[in-house]
């Protein structure tokens, strides 16, 4: 089943006269229960897309779904529901996404409580989701108690705490060493596996996305390539990941063609295709 559809996705911030296109015209597909890492260099529009998909942001044109809400037709209240009970949000900065006044225990408890969940519930829960982030040691701890791993996995258990269909993380291992950053990429696999949560990861980290099965990479503000992994088992038994890199391309037929093939072959302007009994040829125009 199809969670996630964003079709020719457009959003264009203007500040003053300045006119910044962050997204023009991203195609992105994600099915339920899958975990995908979305990398791109800085600027490319990975973090814009994060906070449409979370419902913080609102696109300018084009099409986003996520289970039955249409993203840019939402009404407030809409709005409120989305964010409150189908996507979980782990926002780039660490401390942005924790309070320091309050306890582990008492952060995961405050969504629930804005959704009018029962306390008996609100325990029961929370108690769960600190267990299933390994932190339930540190329940009765305010953020600054914490490491950064620690608060990280925290602040994924306040983004379930809702039981989100949707988690979305933007760089959640950005702040973290290679060993903690493994160990909360451990968390996140853990909880799409056991709790079923489609989850969604904006990450730099090559060894990061090198661990999902399926990595979308964004260029200039659209999905640019796709790269699947998949584990094939030899002749002698042993297993290995094999990566396949995929271009995508759009509703009306457009694909990018990476920039070191542009370059080997000179390709630039008009360029001459033609069609093979199982493949497509592009040549440059000379
Ligand atoms: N609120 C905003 N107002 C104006 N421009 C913005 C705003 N947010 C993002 N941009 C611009 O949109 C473009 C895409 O930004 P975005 O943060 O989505 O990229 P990113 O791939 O997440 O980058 P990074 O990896 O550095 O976080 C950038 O050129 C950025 O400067």
């Amino acid at each position: 089943m199809t969670l996630i559809v964003c079709e020719s996705l457009v959003r264009i911030y203007q500040t003053g006269p300045v006119e910044v296109q962050a997204l023009q015209g991203l195609d992105l597909v994600v099915e339920k229960g899958e975990m995908i890492a979305v990398v791109g260099a800085s600027g490319s529009g990975k973090s814009t897309l994060l906070s449409i998909l979370a419902g913080v942001d609102a696109p300018t044109a084009g099409r986003a779904h996520v289970e039955q809400w249409d993203l840019l037709a939402m009404s407030r209240a809409d709005r409120v529901r989305y964010r409150r009970h189908t996507v979980g949000f782990v926002r780039q900065q660490t401390a942005s996404n924790l309070i320091p006044y309050l306890t582990a225990r008492q952060m995961v408890d405050l969504p629930m409580t804005a959704a009018r969940t029962s306390a008996g519930e609100r325990r029961k829960r929370s108690a769960e989701l600190l267990e299933a982030l390994g932190v339930s040691a540190y329940a009765d701890r305010k953020p600054g108690q914490l490491s950064g791993g620690q608060q990280m996995r925290v602040a994924i258990a306040v983004a379930l705490a809702n039981q989100p269909h949707v988690l979305l993380a933007d760089e959640p291992t950005g702040e973290l060493d290679t060993a903690t950053s493994a160990e909360v990429f451990g968390a996140l696999r853990d909880v799409n596996r056991d709790l079923g949560v489609t989850v969604v990861v904006v990450t730099h980290d090559p060894a990061v996305s090198g661990q999902v099965e399926r990595t979308v990479a964004i260029r200039d503000g659209r999905t640019s390539s796709e790269v699947l992994r998949r584990t094939a088992t030899a002749d002698d038994g042993g297993t290995h990941v094999i990566a396949e890199e995929y271009a995508v391309m759009d509703r009306a037929g457009r694909i990018q063609v990476p920039r070191d093939y542009r370059e080997a072959l000179a390709l630039t302007r008009r360029v001459r295709l033609a069609l093979e009994p199982d493949h497509i040829t592009i040549r440059p125009d000379a």
